[in-house]
């Protein structure tokens, strides 16, 4: 928009652990600058997916555009950009802050610095970020905002002085907070007369209008109309519809260096038009594109099989549709002895996992069956070839392989001083290597851990929560690849091995691990009208052995004589029951022994 020269531009995010009061800001920010209209304010206007408010947090990446009258008499436009807050969106987040000049730093006075704020804090100090601390929440009796701040400058090195102190719920130090964004983040280089690159934060698929996307000019001028070339993908579109964020959308004929707006170009599906790609003109390209475009590859994979083998078709249109939405979603047909077919999928860690699953049971109403999540590992083979293999049943035998190795991440946790010995405990139970840790004046501390990725992605997370109460947090990244003494377990139902169930453990766990899954799987499943055994083997070397009793009574004779309703009823669990059971060969199991590694008691 033409009106707006870049000197009154302010492009900016806010940073902020999960329920440290972001949406609630935001919302505030919004509505002091009345950009929403009070009796229009949705509650938490930045998070729109059901799903994400249903579970609290932020998954995708929204704008909003705001208008506001600072104390110097001048007009600016307030360009706000959303974070997601998890750790399998790391890459969004950083591309989100490549596109800002400023954040603000949210941190709950009541609470203090968290893991995933530091990771994020961090990202933003690299890319020249302004940080504008604001203190949240400190209508709350228990609010400490001189410990927290001492707590920021402590672990951040963070000069505090300006810091803020507010509550986006009560709207206290709303005012404060705009001005700071004028004064103290600087306005977008002016490069107008450069050749156009914008970067792309965000971009979802509209079934209307293809893939709409979300960008920030950060050279020259877009137009309504033009042919652009995407750098990344090669790919070019004309522009049909081009905007800003209202945050409602509202069309404009142009954009110019340092603004913040969407485009529509019947881009069919987002891996065309990825996070990170660079926008330039067909007509004159720029000679470069934006540093830092990066593909999101998946981390984590497991396998998806319709209960019911004549939805498989259905699981494929399901996952072609969500893959028009989501470029990091990776899947591939998969044929399993013991589950038939299904699909192989990949995805950037557990939660987004948990996302597609329930997306493809809630929208698309499948009934699935999910193995337990598998990191990728690394194979040299005697031949010398290197292989990546997503899929513990895939695992080339002993002596076909020279090596295995497997992807570390390093984990960064802070907790209160009192639970660290359980955390250490946890982490070095986890195969962790020891690399940090520091005693903050508060009573908190932070420890540093390198861990195979494939351990942080069990159940990690929950025991780290539940040893500290809560209160601990982590985050992790990936730092590579390590060779390891690793095995493959198979686990045999009625003497069959089911390869659905197969795993790579470390060597020295897989006689603890073999035997708590026999255990666990004979925990959870039925019995039948025969004796089902269950084994564990290491190649041919059975290393834990159980077996499931034959059922002795007909269910039905438990229930009273002649109370048709009753039985009926009985009758109606019994299939409701059968609906999460796959049959693997003549055996009934179900979901949760399929995830069963997820819940073995080797903490
Ligand atoms: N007392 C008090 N509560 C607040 C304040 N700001 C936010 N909250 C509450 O804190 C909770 C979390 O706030 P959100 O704004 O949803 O937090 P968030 O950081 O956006 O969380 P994610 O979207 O999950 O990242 C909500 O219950 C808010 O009502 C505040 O200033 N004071």
């Amino acid at each position: 928009m033409t009106d707006v020269p870049a000197v009154r531009i302010r492009n900016f995010c806010i940073i902020a652990h999960i329920d440290h009061g972001k949406s609630t800001l935001a919302d505030r920010l919004l509505q002091a600058t009345g950009t929403v209209e009070d009796r229009k304010m949705k509650e938490q206007f930045l998070d729109n997916m059901d799903l994400e408010r249903e579970r609290g947090i932020t998954i995708k990446l929204q704008a909003a555009r705001m208008n506001y009258t600072a104390k110097d008499g001048q007009q600016y436009v307030l360009n706000l950009i959303d974070t997601p807050g998890h750790v399998d969106f790391s890459y969004e987040v950083s591309r989100s802050l490549v596109a800002c000049e400023g954040a603000l730093l949210v941190v709950d006075a009541s609470q203090g610095v968290e893991a995933q704020t530091l990771a994020n804090v961090y990202l933003a100090l690299e890319n020249n970020l302004e940080i504008i601390p604001v203190l949240n929440k400190i209508d709350l009796p228990g609010a400490e905002p001189e410990r927290v701040i001492g707590e920021i400058e402590e672990i951040i090195g963070l000069d505090c002085s300006g810091a803020i102190l507010a509550s986006a719920k009560e709207g206290i130090g709303i005012d404060e907070i705009l001005e700071a964004v004028v004064e103290r983040i600087p306005p977008p280089p002016n490069t107008i007369n450069e050749r156009l690159r914008a970067l792309i934060f965000d971009s979802y698929y509209d079934s209307y209008r293809g893939v709409i996307v979300y960008f920030r000019v950060m050279d020259g001028t877009v137009k309504k109309g033009d042919r652009i070339h995407l750098m990344a993908s090669g790919k070019e579109f004309e522009i049909d519809e081009l905007g800003v964020l209202s945050p409602t959308q509202k069309q404009v004929e142009e954009l110019h260096a340092g603004e913040v707006g969407y485009l529509g170009a019947a881009i069919r599906a987002v891996a065309d038009a990825r996070v990170g790609d660079t926008i330039t003109l067909s007509k004159a390209k720029a000679e470069s594109p934006l540093p830092g475009y990066a593909e999101a590859n998946p981390m984590v994979y497991c396998g998806m099989f319709p209960i019911d083998a004549d939805q498989f078709e259905d699981l494929r249109e399901a996952l072609e549709k969500l893959e028009l939405n989501d470029a990091a979603l990776h899947y591939e047909p998969e044929t399993s002895s013991a589950m038939g077919f299904g699909f192989r999928c990949g995805f950037l860690g557990l939660l987004h996992m948990e996302i597609v699953q329930e997306r493809l049971e809630r929208e698309y109403n499948l009934d699935l069956i999910i193995t337990a999540p598998s990191v990728v590992y690394k194979v040299i083979t005697i031949k010398g070839e290197e292989l990546y293999i997503d899929n513990p049943s895939r695992l080339p035998s002993p002596n076909e392989r020279e090596k295995i190795e497997e992807p570390y991440v390093q984990v960064e946790m802070i907790t209160p001083e009192t639970y660290v010995g359980s955390l250490m405990e946890l982490s070095q139970n986890r195969r962790g290597i020891f690399k940090d840790m520091k005693y903050l004046a508060q009573g908190r501390t932070t420890l540093t851990y390198e861990l195979p990725l494939a351990e942080v992605v069990t159940d990690f997370f929950d025991q780290m929560k539940s040893r500290s109460r809560g209160y601990a947090s982590m985050e992790y990244h990936l730092i590579g690849y390590r060779e390891n003494p690793l095995v493959k377990l198979d686990i045999m139902i009625n003497g069959d091995p089911v390869d659905s169930l197969a795993m790579i453990v470390h060597r020295d766990k897989a006689y603890n691990v073999g035997r708590a899954m026999a255990e666990k799987l004979k925990e959870l499943i039925p019995r039948h009208q025969f004796k089902v055994p269950i084994q564990a083997s290491i190649g041919s070397k059975v290393i834990a052995s159980e077996h499931i009793p034959a059922l002795r009574k007909d269910v039905l004779a438990k229930c009273y004589g002649g109370d048709i309703s009753r039985k009926k009823k009985l009758l109606q669990k019994q299939a409701k029951g059968k609906k999460r059971m796959k049959s693997v060969g003549t055996v009934d199991v179900p979901q949760e022994a399929f995830m069963a590694v997820l819940r073995l008691d080797q903490s």
